[in-house]
């Protein structure tokens, strides 16, 4: 057992009676601790003058003290900690007619002297009211355990089906607790049904003949409060139960002082014997290093297992008689209330995962994660990405596909695989490893860039990432970019700064302005209201003073009563404020229009010139740059955004760039392929001569045969 724990709580508590044994009872003034002295053993002949003393120190010794007081020592905050999902137990131990059932029920004619369970119900059912961001449900048990028998108190309410096979049997569940199969459980919703059941199971209870007392209870009683409770919040799957027991044992009166006989004796036995089970339970789970407690001996300490040594904030309460004839007894019971103190239990929360709730809570934050994901893909140019996995011919199309076209097989890749769900977007640019991967369109051909560099291409690196069951086309390319949600906090501390102030002023003044019209509203709503409110009275003023007849002024006016005249002034008053507040907040609703306004433009202005400063800074190089400059034979927006076709000769000193331009939504990527210039021109010069002599043949022919007429390619181009 560990040492973080907490021991048993112990309360002694003595019935009242007018002969006290001061000479042998004394309760210090600590109010915890009890020594009793006596002189032991005349009965047996043998004359013992020695007395002897104990001294128990307990929780807290509860003396002439009444019900209420009782059950705030003893029982208050057990019970508002098994609302928070402890188990509880509370148990009443001692002689018979001590005052345990008065102790654990109270009287039941007395609302004043009700006990401890009507008590814990009335606090369970306020605090269930209370907690209003939790739910509750509320269960009830009532076992009774009579000659080593279980009995369900409660098998008499309508709706119980009876126990399988008859017999209650108490079973360990995984992690150490006990429950009783077959034991009725009853959902109550509030203070009465609860306590409608409680008496239904009194009513139930075994009360044997007994030469000591006529109404002694000869068996142990488990009345249980089960508590389930759950946060209102989806976000929270988790949820808590607990146990809270009210035990109220058979009294403990040693058989030779019962006087009885028959049945009675026979249960005086059991009594007894499960007593002292109980005993060695606690004399066993007291000492540390006992490994084993003999919980199975009886089937109290059986039933009562994780409440005795278990995650179970535990409480005896021990029920003595204050007079001397009964002082072996009452030592007797302070002994087993000392060693029941030293036993120590370890509360905790139970805690469980409502896996239904938990699945929605999961899902829904899947359904977040996917958002978040799509406009990280967004700002990060991967327009249509999907992350689902390919199917396997899905896989083995692409590969065959590639392998050709790394193989020089293959000039183009056909994308024939549609993405289920994904738009038809343009193709886009992402750079990782120094190798471009192009993410194209369902259905979309794409061809290998007509560039010397497709030897290059067959040595390409294979990129392991697959975004979408689309075409994967590797081309040589420059760096990686930065990512564009980095790139954008850099621009808007260097590039950007300007705009980014005068976005961050605007948004001051707009807020400011936001809060300003909200206290205008504020205070327009507020007068508005007393208007409503003196206009009512005034019509209250109104009518009576025409019910009961009106004095009329010279004029012809009615006179009206002071009270009637100071709210009339008052309600002028307040609506002459009323107008001017109300202009008041339609010029600072047209001031908010405009900052919004402004604030707008800023933000779409810091967007746009950080889109163009990101392509401009890191997609497009220098000499693309000059293309795309003002002036320039193409500037970025003439180019079609839905066909990647163009190729731009521009070939400046020693360079030509074949520039592919591929079409994106919202941005354009322009992939380009430096190569040899020398190389390019000779094979663009020989390659167009070649068509062009080809074309003035075909005309030269169509001519001599009479058919120039016909419009040729050349012709067509020429026109
Ligand atoms: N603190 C008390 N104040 C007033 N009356 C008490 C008190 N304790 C016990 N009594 C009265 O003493 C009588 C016996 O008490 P009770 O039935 O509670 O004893 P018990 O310990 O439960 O006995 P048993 O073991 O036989 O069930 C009852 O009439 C009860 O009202």
């Amino acid at each position: 057992m560990s040492a973080h724990g907490s021991e048993v709580k112990v309360y002694v508590r003595t019935k009242p009676t007018a002969c006290f044994a001061q000479e042998l009872i004394e309760y210090v003034p600590d109010k915890q601790t009890v020594n009793v002295r006596y002189r032991r053993d005349t009965k047996k002949g043998v004359v013992n003058n020695q007395m002897s003393s104990w001294s128990f120190r307990l929780s807290g010794v509860l003396h002439n003290v009444s019900q209420e007081e009782v059950y705030q020592s003893v029982a208050h905050s057990v019970v508002l900690r098994a609302l928070e999902g402890y188990n509880g137990t509370i148990m009443c131990f001692g002689q018979t007619g001590a005052g345990k059932t008065y102790t654990m029920t109270g009287a039941t004619e007395s609302y004043r002297q009700r006990g401890i369970i009507p008590r814990a119900i009335q606090e369970v059912f306020r605090e269930v009211e209370q907690r209003v961001d939790h739910t509750f449900s509320v269960h009830l048990s009532f076992l009774e355990i009579y000659n080593e028998t279980l009995v369900d108190l409660l098998a008499s309410i309508k709706g119980v089906r009876a126990a399988q096979g008859g017999a209650l049997v108490v079973v360990e569940e995984p992690g150490g607790g006990v429950s009783v199969k077959g034991l009725s459980l009853h959902l109550v919703h509030n203070e009465e049904e609860a306590l409608n059941l409680l008496f239904e199971g009194e009513m139930n209870r075994i009360i044997g003949e007994h030469a000591l007392n006529k109404n002694s209870s000869r068996s142990h009683c488990i009345f249980t409060i089960h508590i389930e409770s759950r946060s209102r919040t989806l976000s929270n799957a988790s949820y808590v139960t607990s146990k809270l027991n009210l035990v109220d044992l058979a009294g403990s009166e040693r058989l030779s002082k019962t006087g009885s006989e028959g049945q009675v004796q026979r249960e005086a036995l059991y009594i007894n014997r499960s007593l002292s089970f109980l005993e060695q339970a606690i004399i066993a789970l007291a000492d540390r290093r006992r490994e084993h407690v003999p919980f199975r001996q009886s089937k109290l300490t059986h039933a009562l297992k994780d409440s005795l040594g278990g995650n179970c904030n535990t409480v005896l309460v021990a029920n003595i008689y204050g007079e001397a004839a009964q002082i072996e007894e009452t030592l007797s019971t302070l002994r087993f209330a000392a060693r029941m103190k030293r036993v120590h239990t370890e509360p905790s929360v139970n805690e469980h995962v409502d896996p239904a709730l938990q699945i929605r809570r999961l899902q829904k934050e899947v359904q977040l994660l996917k958002q978040e994901l799509s406009i990280h893909d967004t700002l990060a140019n991967r327009v249509g990405a999907m992350y689902e996995n390919l199917s396997e011919s899905q896989v083995e199309e692409i590969n065959s596909q590639v392998q050709k076209y790394l193989a020089g097989t293959l000039d183009e890749i056909t994308v024939s695989i549609i993405a289920i769900g994904q738009e038809p977007a343009g193709a886009v640019g992402e750079v990782e490893g120094g190798f471009g991967l192009g993410v194209a369109a369902p259905s979309q051909r794409h061809t290998r860039p007509p560039s010397p560099s497709k030897s290059k291409g067959k040595k390409g690196k294979e990129n392991n990432r697959h975004l979408c069951p689309v075409l994967i086309l590797l081309f040589p390319f420059g760096s990686t970019p930065p990512s564009k949600i980095e790139a954008f906090e850099d621009f808007k501390m260097e590039r950007g700064s300007e705009i980014n102030r005068i976005l961050k002023e605007n948004k001051a003044v707009l807020l400011e302005r936001l809060d300003q019209l909200h206290k205008l509203t504020q205070a327009i709503n507020s007068m508005k209201w007393d208007i409503d409110h003196m206009s009512s009275e005034l019509q209250l003023h109104k009518e009576k003073r025409q019910s009961q007849g009106q004095f009329l002024s010279a004029e012809g006016e009615p006179v009206l009563e002071e009270a009637e005249l100071s709210l009339i002034m008052s309600l002028r008053e307040i609506k002459d404020r009323y107008r001017q507040t109300y202009e008041e907040l339609l010029s600072t609703k047209a001031e908010v229009r405009y900052c919004q306004h402004l604030v707008d433009q800023c933000r779409t202005r810091l967007l746009t010139e950080f889109e163009s400063w990101y392509n401009e800074s890191f997609l497009l190089p220098d000499e693309v740059q000059d293309i795309f400059r003002e002036g320039g034979p193409i500037r970025p927006g003439l180019v079609p955004l839905d066909k990647a076709l163009t190729l731009i000769i521009s070939p400046p000193d020693d360079c030509m760039y074949i520039i592919f331009v591929e079409a994106v939504l919202h941005s354009r990527t322009v992939h380009h392929h430096p190569v040899s210039a020398k190389a390019s021109c000779w094979s663009f010069a020989v390659m167009w001569g070649f068509c062009f002599a080809f074309l003035i043949n075909i005309q030269a022919v169509l001519s001599f045969l009479g058919l120039s007429d016909l419009q040729t390619p050349l012709t067509a181009i020429s026109k």
